[in-house]
C-alpha cells in the first residue's frame, strides 16, 4: 500500500487531539456579529464577517501578550447569556468535528461571563450543556464522533482561583476534567494561586498552567516545583534552559531535565506564539527542536479565530517548515492523547480504536 499524500485534506481526515484552545478564542466571525446585535453590543470594530475576522488577526499579532489578550473583550461580551454560551459550546464542538478532531479540551474563564447576572454554576452549566449539544448534533447529523471536555480556567490576575478551582471539583463528572490559569504571565506568577492547585492536589484533580509563553523559566519552574502542574500551557520558553551546541548536541539544564524526565507534556501553540512574540517565526519556533530531544510535544490551535488557524492548519504549517511525515503526526497525536485529562481506559480505547487505525490507513 501506498502512503497518503501530506497535504492539508489529508491532514483534516486524520484524527486529532486538540488539547489547548480557548473557548471564547473560537467563535465563528458570524456568530460574534449576530450575538452583538442580539444584545446590544455597539463596540465591535466591524459588523463584516470578512473584515471583523481579519481584524482579529490583525490587533491579535501584536508581538504582545498583553496586547493580544485585549481582542478577547468583544467575544467574552457575547458570551454572557445562556443562550449564547450555548451556541458558541455547540458551535465550537462541530467546529473541531469537522476539522477531523476526536478529541478535545476546551477552556475558558467561567468568572468572565457574570457580566448579566449569570452565576459560576449557571455559566457552567449552559456552556457544558452546549457540549453535549455538540456532540449530540456531530453523532446524528455528521455521523462523525468526538468527545468534548471542558478545562475550567481561572484568570491570573484575579483573585478567584481557589473558589474557580472548588466549581471545577463541582462539576468533573459533568463534563469537566481540569483546571487552568490564564492571562498575562508578567507579574502574576502561579504562586499566587497556590492555594488552589493545593486544594486540587487534595481532591485529586488534573490541572495545566499557562506558563513559559510570555514569561521565561521562573513562571515554569513555579508552575512545576511549587504548583505541581501536571501538563504546561505553551512551556515553549524551556528552549532557555536548554544549550544548542554548533555540532546539534543540546545540554539540558536541571529544569528542562526535569521537565523531560517527568514527561510533563507541552501544550505548544505555533501561530500564538509567533503573534505573542515567543517566536519570531514558525521556523524559528522550537517545536522541532523540543521533539527531537524528546520532550512530550502537542501541538494545539490556541485561539483559531484570533490566529485564523485549525488544528489541521498548526499541523500542515508544521509538516511544511519541518518536513513531518504522517507517523510524526500520529506521534504527537498519541502525545497527546497520553496526556489529556480523561480516564485512563477511555483514553487507550480512543488510541487503540481511532487514532492507530486512522494513521495506519494513511500511512499505507
Ligand atoms: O495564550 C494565552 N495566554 C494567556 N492567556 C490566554 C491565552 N489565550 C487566551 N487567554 C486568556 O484566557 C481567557 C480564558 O479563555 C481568555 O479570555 C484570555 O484572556
Ligand atoms: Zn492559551
Amino acid at each position: 500500500m501506498t502512503s497518503t499524500p501530506l497535504d492539508l485534506d489529508a491532514i483534516r481526515l486524520a484524527p486529532k487531539v486538540l488539547l489547548h484552545d480557548h473557548l471564547d478564542g473560537g467563535l465563528r466571525p458570524e456568530t460574534v456579529i449576530e450575538l452583538a446585535d442580539a444584545v446590544n453590543y455597539t463596540e465591535l470594530p466591524t459588523t463584516d464577517p470578512v473584515e471583523l475576522k481579519e481584524w482579529f488577526r490583525d490587533a491579535a499579532d501584536s508581538g504582545s501578550l498583553e496586547l493580544y489578550l485585549q481582542t478577547f473583550g468583544h467575544t467574552v461580551a457575547v458570551m454572557q447569556t445562556a443562550e449564547s454560551l450555548r451556541r458558541v459550546a455547540r458551535e465550537c464542538v462541530e467546529d473541531l468535528a469537522s476539522d477531523g478532531v476526536v478529541y478535545a479540551e476546551v477552556r475558558f474563564a467561567p468568572e468572565q461571563h457574570l457580566d448579566r447576572g449569570l452565576t459560576l454554576d449557571e455559566v457552567m452549566e449552559h456552556t457544558l450543556a452546549g457540549f453535549e449539544e455538540g456532540m449530540r448534533v456531530v453523532r446524528e447529523q455528521h455521523g462523525r464522533s468526538i468527545v468534548v471536555q471542558c478545562l475550567v480556567t481561572a484568570m491570573r490576575h484575579a483573585a478567584r482561583s481557589r473558589e474557580i478551582a472548588e466549581l471545577m471539583v463541582r462539576f468533573r463528572d459533568r463534563g469537566a476534567c481540569g483546571f487552568d490559569i490564564a492571562g498575562a504571565e508578567v507579574g502574576f506568577p502561579p504562586s499566587r494561586h497556590l492555594d488552589a492547585f493545593e486544594y486540587l492536589q487534595r481532591e485529586n484533580a488534573h490541572f495545566t498552567i499557562h506558563a513559559g509563553e510570555a514569561f521565561g523559566l521562573p513562571s515554569i519552574h513555579e508552575a512545576v516545583a511549587y504548583c505541581g502542574c501536571d501538563r504546561l500551557g505553551h512551556g515553549v520558553r524551556i528552549m532557555d534552559d536548554i544549550k544548542m551546541s554548533a555540532d546539534g548536541t543540546a545540554k539540558l539544564g536541571l529544569l528542562a531535565n526535569y521537565v523531560r524526565d517527568k514527561r510533563i507534556p507541552l501544550e505548544l501553540c505555533p501561530s500564538s506564539n509567533v503573534q505573542t512574540g515567543a517566536a519570531d517565526s514558525i521556523a524559528e519556533h522550537p517545536f522541532d527542536k523540543l521533539a527531537r530531544l524528546k520532550f512530550r510535544v502537542t501541538v494545539n490551535t490556541d485561539n483559531r479565530l484570533m490566529s485564523h488557524t485549525t488544528m489541521s492548519e498548526e499541523m500542515f504549517k508544521l509538516v511544511e517548515t519541518f518536513g513531518y511525515g504522517w507517523s510524526d503526526l500520529e506521534r504527537f497525536t498519541i502525545n497527546a492523547m497520553k496526556s489529556a485529562f480523561y480516564r485512563f481506559d477511555q483514553r487507550l480505547e480512543i488510541i487503540d480504536n481511532t487514532i492507530k487505525p486512522g494513521y495506519a490507513v494513511l500511512i499505507g
